[in-house]
């Protein structure tokens, strides 16, 4: 397969090809002429003292000499220019099959597989291939021609050479499988070693705060001793790739010597003959060994051409097929009957129906996990449904040609991903002949124009780090300016402000409002407060649609909506943010402070201290004692647990309006779960040596937390994973 694909590669440039066989053949011919001449030389000029024929002979040799080193020097080149096609072109397959994939692809190859398949692969099939056609093909030829010549002059002498060259690829026969085996193992490990690396960069918070250095080190020791061991064993058995045929080329040149001798000694040989012969059985074993010295190389190659061909093997998910333009979109987007799974079995969406009309403002909200933002996956064709479909009124968006649904649309997301490059190119990136008046005014839009020019280097200014000299409000309006520029009749928003500050959020989303008078937009979120200013909400719970409507339609339902609107409202935030307030009548909504005096809560709301945290923080540590209780009142924490066999397990998600770690409040008792910001959060906290004094007070309070700890307690030990933190 690996020779097959190849051969059908070079064979497609076949002037490069060329080149290179005639520079192989210059090579050959003067190799066998020199030896050769090694006849004429003693037994026409050396013997007899002919300088004429001497003169000839050396002239020729000249000759041919400069003549191979032209041709040598095009074969060089035509072969440097070969390999670099080959890397170029196998490089660029790699990369755009990957960028047709979707989430099962990035599931299956890490970063770290992909990786491999980029740096050692196709540099491995490279490297085989051209060996093959520089000392390959030459030693090949060589071996053949070689053979030729010392069959006719002394065929019985050229019957034992062919015998016992045979000798020379019986270690490669007896190892290669060996060899095969080793190479898969090792690149195996190799992957998971990127891969492991590539971890530990992105996540070095969660490993410092979950103390997991030791863990992430002896792990990454494991694979490293691994790969030693393996690769010890892979460079001896390819050592002895090379080895045991030249050991097997000694024993046949001593033998070829004494026979060879044996016959000069009876006459049956003359001296020129002999010598001119040893000279050509020593290039043929030469030629023989750098074929032999291929076969590491050529198995390697096999192992990388099987890993590689294992991705460009694997079918996108969503396939391109449709041909037809996809007209502007008129009057609304729908999801028909859509099923969808990311692993199967555990459906996602089940059955949804959605319309969602293609005028003013939409907003998509539920309970995390509810399935809002593969909804929008599935509106943008990230994902394609496992039944049912999407249209874009009544085009099944299947049917029409990918670019012009991506035309119709912009995208912002949570994590805005900005590129090193000019605030101008991050801006322009979606839509390159975009001139100065058009990347202003998308940046005006946006809200970003003023502070862009204010910077020294104005638009010109590089962003560093994927947008680390720049605020999160400037990262997340550069994003909507490049998402604007392209003109969108579609805006699909996934939590693009959730992660800014207040103020931040409040004015980006005074933008985002101005901008839903000229175009639809559709935005998940799960801050209320501004998917209530929509012209309509969809709730999504379990993914179903739960309710519709508008804000005021959706209160008055009295369901979903209004729970988690209530469990939003009640904080007051100073000017500016730096402290929130939490009403009495929003704590009266927790179970254990259910059917306290006003004035009690008011009491209890004043021992409330607000705390920030920016993403990634621990805010509580798994089996350290805790002694506070927390408000979520803005941002997304995860519940964690790391297993005794260091596993990390995500358990659950909290946002706003949610609460962990209420036992605290009567125990110090560990905390059976860690609590971690996958945003910048503002919490409002509960200190137990703050409340302590009034759980006398109020003894309704500590039975109701009381019998919270039993709760729990027993969810432990029927191993129910959720904890309260
Ligand atoms: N790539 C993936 N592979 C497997 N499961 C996934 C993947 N992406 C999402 N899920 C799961 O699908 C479900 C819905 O996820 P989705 O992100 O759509 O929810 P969401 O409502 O947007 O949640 P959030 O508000 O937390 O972002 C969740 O249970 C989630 O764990």
């Amino acid at each position: 397969m690996l020779f097959k694909t190849i051969s059908a590669y070079i064979r497609s440039s076949p002037i490069l090809f060329a080149l290179i066989l005639v520079g192989a053949l210059f090579e050959l011919v003067f190799h066998y002429l020199s030896a050769l001449s090694y006849k004429y030389l003693i037994d026409k000029a050396l013997i007899p003292q002919d300088r004429e024929v001497l003169a000839v002979i050396v002239i020729t040799l000249i000759s041919l000499g400069l003549m191979n080193l032209i041709a040598g020097i095009t074969s060089d080149y035509a072969k440097a220019k070969l390999g670099s096609k080959l890397l170029f072109d196998y490089q660029m397959k790699l990369f755009k099959h990957a960028q047709m994939q979707s989430h099962r692809f990035y599931e299956r190859f890490r970063i770290g597989d992909l990786l491999a398949r980029y740096t050692e692969d196709i540099p491995n099939i490279q490297t085989a291939a051209l060996l093959t056609l520089s000392s390959g093909l030459v030693s090949g030829l060589s071996v053949v021609a070689g053979l030729v010549i010392l069959f006719v002059m002394e065929w019985k002498l050229t019957l034992l050479a062919i015998g016992g060259s045979a000798l020379l690829f019986l270690p490669y026969r007896l190892l290669k499988s060996g060899s095969l085996k080793l190479n898969e193992t090792y690149y195996k490990h190799l992957e998971h070693f990127t891969g492991a690396i590539d971890e530990n960069i992105k996540g070095y918070r969660v490993i410092r705060g979950f103390d997991l250095r030791a863990t992430m080190l002896s792990r990454i020791e494991g694979t490293l001793r691994s790969m030693l061991s393996i690769g010890v064993r892979r460079s001896f058995v390819n050592a002895n790739l090379n080895r045991l045929p030249m050991l097997a080329i000694s024993v046949l040149s001593a033998v070829i010597l004494a026979y060879g001798s044996y016959l000069t000694f009876g006459g049956s040989l003359s001296i020129g003959s002999f010598i001119a012969y040893n000279s050509i059985f020593i290039t043929v074993g030469q030629s023989l060994f750098g074929i032999s010295a291929l076969l590491p190389y050529i198995l390697s190659a096999r192992t990388s051409f099987g890993r590689l061909q294992e991705v460009l093997d694997w079918q996108p998910d969503v396939v391109e097929y449709g041909i037809r333009e996809l007209p502007p979109v008129r009057r609304e987007i729908a999801l028909s009957k859509v099923s969808f799974a990311y692993v199967p079995g555990e459906q996602v969406l089940q059955d949804l129906d959605l319309v969602i009309p293609a005028t003013g403002f939409t907003s998509i909200v539920g309970a995390s996990g509810s399935g809002k933002s593969t909804v929008l996956q599935l509106l943008l064709r990230f994902e394609d449904p496992d039944s049912g479909l999407v249209r874009y009124d009544d085009e099944d968006i299947r049917d029409s040609v990918y670019a012009s649904l991506l035309k119709q649309v912009g995208v912002v997301f949570q994590d805005s991903v900005l590129f090193h490059a000019s605030i101008r190119e991050n801006i322009c990136i979606g839509r390159p002949d975009a001139d100065e008046r058009v990347l202003e005014e998308a940046a005006r839009a946006a809200g970003i124009h003023e502070t862009i020019q204010s910077f020294y280097d104005g638009y010109d200014t590089i962003i560093h780090n994927q947008g680390g000299n720049l605020s999160g409000g400037q990262r997340q309006r550069i994003a909507l300016a490049r998402a604007l520029i392209r003109m969108p009749r579609i805006l699909f928003l996934d939590e693009a402000t959730s992660a800014l500050d207040p103020e931040t959020e409040r004015s980006v989303n005074e933008t985002i409002l101005s901008l839903a008078a000229s175009r639809t937009i559709v935005s998940v979120t799960h801050r209320l407060t501004y998917a209530a200013m929509s012209d309509r909400i969809v709730v999504l719970d379990q993914g179903k649609v739960a309710e519709l409507g508008t804000h005021e339609e959706l209160i008055t339902l009295n369901g979903v909506y209004r729970r988690m609107w209530d469990k939003q409202q009640g904080f007051v935030l100073s000017k500016g943010g730096g402290s929130v307030h939490v009403e009495s009548n929003r704590l009266s909504q927790f179970s254990f402070f259910q059917g306290l005096e006003v004035a009690a809560l008011q009491e209890i709301s004043r021992l409330f201290v607000t705390e920030k945290f920016g993403t990634g923080t621990h805010v509580v540590e798994q089996g350290k004692e805790g002694d506070k209780f927390y408000i979520i009142v803005r941002g997304k924490v995860e519940v964690v647990r790391v297993t005794e066999t260091g596993e990390r397990k995500k358990l659950a998600v909290l946002e706003d309006g949610e609460h962990f770690g209420e036992i605290a409040l009567l125990h110090n008792i560990p905390r059976t779960a860690s609590i971690v910001t996958q945003s910048p959060c503002i919490c409002l906290a509960l200190s137990r040596d703050d409340f302590n004094p009034l759980l006398d007070q109020y003894p309704s309070v500590r039975e109701a937390l009381e019998a919270s700890l039993q709760t729990r307690n027993q969810r432990r030990d029927t191993r129910d994973p959720v904890v309260a933190g």
